[in-house]
């Protein structure tokens, strides 16, 4: 397979949207929705009170510093740094002054609207030490830009991006010695957002809390690539158009799970998620999937769902079509955002025209697929020989980390100072 060489630069520019207006105020704006309005209808007014801002970031060290584990005995998400943010927000005032404070639990009110209603979203971002000791994050802006997407879907505050990421970049200084230094560790950065309004009345949140924590992982695959088999699942749905599985709400997660565990009972590691009668491809576990096909004029076609609500907005992907848009041969390859069936994939495995399957996320960069059980029958996807991964997923592995730890420079990594 070719790919070419060329450079070009990405930039996000997804603004903040909305605050959470008194309860009133929603059903009046409900009430006066147009008869056919689109989904951009679903966030728009501008935050009241404060704007976040970095400027008076209070910090507390802790006193009582963790022992850190050996790199090589860190579980995924099991161990957390020695700090935190905390930043409170109500409808009156606004952001408060953000806090970092040592790592602590939460005390909240058995009311509060996070427990009952779900007002709860997250994001997904990593820190990664370079060759000079330098912290780097991946694409923050698009992790922030996806948070505040979020947020405004179900009523809770946005906020800046940028001073979200200055606050997010002094958490993960303080706590830098955290972060590994060996190629494949990094530190995975979880910024959360809850409603903490003390009421049982469904409307939206007077009050939130936006906090950071901080954990150390090791290399997805520390002995090399392990290529993945997937079940793939009709018989649930993960989001539907006009839906929010587009959105990193936390309500989305847990309905997830059964089918992983009913797909990991029968020996698969994954779901790959499906959508209606057609069975298009959507998501696989919670990571976007991609397809290579052999096109019959002999063109390599890169095939991912398109973005229209059923998938999640992912960095990753992301990043992989823009790689790919730049440096693949163009005379050699089409980079497709489209639906595709499960039944499209049966057939070109059938004809020998199935090039390759990978699922890609930002815990595991690109994991790559080896099978796809579909109503119990096998579809095999090639590997290449010798090795437990197809060649883009190899290619978009490297090239992402080699950007990830400022090996090349790149706009996307963005250093902290
Ligand atoms: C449902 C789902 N899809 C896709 C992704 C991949 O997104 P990203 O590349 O931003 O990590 C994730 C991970 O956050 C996810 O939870």
């Amino acid at each position: 397979m070719a790919f070419c060489n060329s450079r070009h630069l990405l930039s996000s520019a997804v603004r903040g949207l909305s605050a959470s207006p008194s309860s009133d105020l929603v059903r009046r704006s409900w009430q006066r929705l147009p008869k056919f309005y689109s989904a951009s209808t679903l966030s728009s007014s501008e935050p009241t009170g404060a704007p976040l801002s970095a400027a008076n970031i209070s910090i507390e060290k802790t006193v009582a510093p963790k022992k850190k584990l050996s790199p090589s005995k860190l579980v995924f998400g099991h161990t957390f740094t020695d700090h935190m943010v905390q930043i409170p927000w109500n409808a009156t005032d606004g952001w408060l002054t953000p806090k970092i404070l040592p790592y602590q639990n939460l005390s909240l009110d058995p009311a509060c609207c996070v427990f009952h209603y779900a007002f709860e979203c997250f994001e997904g971002m990593k820190a990664y030490k370079d060759s000079n000791g330098n912290i780097r994050l991946f694409r923050p802006d698009k992790n922030m830009a996806r948070m505040n997407k979020t947020a405004a879907r179900i009523c809770l505050p946005t906020f800046d991006h940028d001073a979200f990421i200055k606050i997010i970049a002094e958490l993960a200084k303080l706590d830098s010695d955290w972060i590994p230094s060996e190629r494949g560790y990094s530190l995975y950065i979880r910024p959360t957002l809850i409603g903490t309004q003390a009421s049982l009345g469904v409307g939206p949140p007077q009050s939130a809390l936006l906090y950071v924590i901080m954990s150390p992982v090791g290399p997805y695959y520390p002995t090399g690539f392990k290529a993945v088999k997937l079940e793939a699942t009709d018989y649930a749905i993960r989001a539907w158009p006009k839906g929010v599985g587009d959105r990193k709400l936390g309500a989305n997660y847990a309905p997830a799970i059964l089918p992983q565990q009913m797909a990991a009972s029968r020996g698969f590691q994954q779901n790959l998620w499906l959508f209606g009668d057609e069975g298009y491809i959507t998501e696989v576990g919670t990571m976007n999937m991609f397809l290579v096909f052999k096109q019959p004029d002999g063109k390599f076609e890169l095939v991912t769902a398109p973005l229209d609500g059923t998938i999640l907005e992912g960095v990753t992907r992301d990043s992989i079509l823009a790689l790919a848009r730049e440096r693949f041969d163009k005379d050699k390859w089409v980079i497709s955002e489209r639906k595709a069936t499960i039944k499209e994939v049966a057939d070109h495995a059938s004809a020998g025209t199935l090039v390759e399957a990978f699922g890609a996320g930002t815990a595991a960069v690109v994991s790559p697929i080896k099978e796809i059980s579909w109503r119990g029958q096998p579809i095999p996807i090639p590997l290449q020989p010798g090795k437990e991964t197809g060649p883009v997923a190899e290619q978009m592995a490297k090239w992402i980390a080699e950007i990830q730890y400022g090996e090349v420079e790149h706009p996307w990594s963005v250093l902290l100072e």
